[in-house]
């Protein structure tokens, strides 16, 4: 365990992150009273895109879930679990720190994830299910995902869009675009309305990356956050 000394960052009235990211400039709300949610275009300049997109080419596995739910076919993507040692890598990941003002010990490792042609992640949520089989193996330590941030590193041609059902809302993938939501309610429970479709890639390849934070502190290497 990691101990009481920390602050539970969800739950304790204490997440102070949709105002911090309120008075972003550029940044855009969504405007719904279903969940807090936020656009910013251009986070992250083309050079730094590509060359995340060149570590997420080096170093790709297929993409797993949680809790599996019998369907093959539902998450069909790469992931690759981006090395923090590498400069760049954390160097998004302190501005992406930055943005939230959520400590670092608190975010997991940052992923990349590629789609190919058909390849999609079906309607989900980020939070895992307290009830699941896989609860105790993911957050046992660093309890529930709070904040989920993403970036779209490119543009593919055609599809990739991202899809949340409760509002509607698609966005479509522009490189360095972040798109940023709270998975938790104020009460502290999952937001079922964050559901999302990561929507199939009709032509060429959609990369991204998430960072995803936790309630507590998450269990980090010797030396791997700098
Ligand atoms: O690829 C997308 O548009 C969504 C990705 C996603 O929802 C996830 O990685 O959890
Ligand atoms: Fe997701």
């Amino acid at each position: 365990m990691a101990g009481n000394d920390h602050v539970d960052m969800a739950t304790s009235g204490a997440d102070r992150t949709a105002d911090r990211l309120s008075a972003v400039p550029g940044i855009r709300r969504a405007p719904s009273p279903k969940l807090q949610q936020f656009m910013l275009t251009r986070f992250l300049d083309p050079d730094t895109c590509a060359a995340l997109m060149a570590l997420i080419d080096g170093d790709a596995r297929p993409s797993t879930i949680a809790d599996p739910n019998g369907d093959e076919a539902f998450r069909t993507s790469s992931t690759c679990d981006l090395d923090h040692r590498v400069p760049i890598v954390a160097a998004v990941n302190r501005r992406l720190h930055d943005l939230t003002g959520i400590p670092l010990e608190y975010g997991e490792p940052l992923q990349g994830q590629r789609y190919d042609v058909g390849e999609e992640f079906k309607a989900h949520t980020d939070y895992f299910d307290p009830g699941g089989a896989d609860w105790e193996t993911y957050c046992a330590i660093p309890g529930q995902r709070s904040w989920t941030l993403m970036i779209y590193l490119n543009e593919p041609p055609a599809g990739g869009a991202t899809r949340f059902l409760a509002t509607g809302k698609m966005h479509q993938p522009e490189t360095g675009k972040l798109i940023a939501w709270n998975n938790i309610r104020p009460d502290g429970t999952p937001n079922p309305d964050t559901l999302h479709h990561g929507m199939k890639v009709r032509k060429g390849r959609k990369y991204i990356i998430t960072k995803w934070f936790r309630e507590r502190p998450w269990p980090w290497a010797e030396g791997e956050l700098a």
